[in-house]
């Protein structure tokens, strides 16, 4: 099975990072997801409770890391992954986070993950 639901550069305000100034400010975060999911089912019933509701995700997204405010990308995206495969029943993810402020002489910084199996 290789439908996938997309998120793409969803924007997230929150408190992240290792040293201590940026535990006082929120940064914003950029954020991809490829979550595979069977599309034929909500194709075939145009009913949105058989689809991966990616505005249900995106919000969830955004809560977790809200409540998370870790120091490492790394952690936000083990977390976000694991909390969205677990809550949403997403079998494999790859998951993108992108920090573009982080490295001035980039346009953005980040980390990217899969998890899970596509079959
Ligand atoms: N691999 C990582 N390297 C760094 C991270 C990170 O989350 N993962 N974070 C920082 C700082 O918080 C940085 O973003 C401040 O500009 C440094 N390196």
């Amino acid at each position: 099975m290789t439908d996938s639901v997309l998120i793409e550069g969803l924007a997230v305000e929150t408190v992240i990072g290792v040293y201590e100034w940026e535990r006082e400010i929120t940064q914003r975060l950029l954020i991809d997801l490829d979550m595979a999911w069977d599309n034929t089912v909500p194709a075939s019933t145009d009913d949105v409770a058989q689809a991966l509701d990616y505005a249900a995700v995106s919000g969830r997204v955004a809560s977790y890391l809200d409540e998370l405010q870790p120091q490492l990308l790394e952690t936000a995206a083990e977390g976000l992954a694991a909390c969205l495969q677990e809550e949403f029943g997403i079998r494999w993810l790859a998951l993108t986070i992108r920090k573009p402020g982080a490295v001035p002489e980039a346009r953005a910084v980040g980390v990217r993950i899969e998890r899970g199996r596509r079959s």
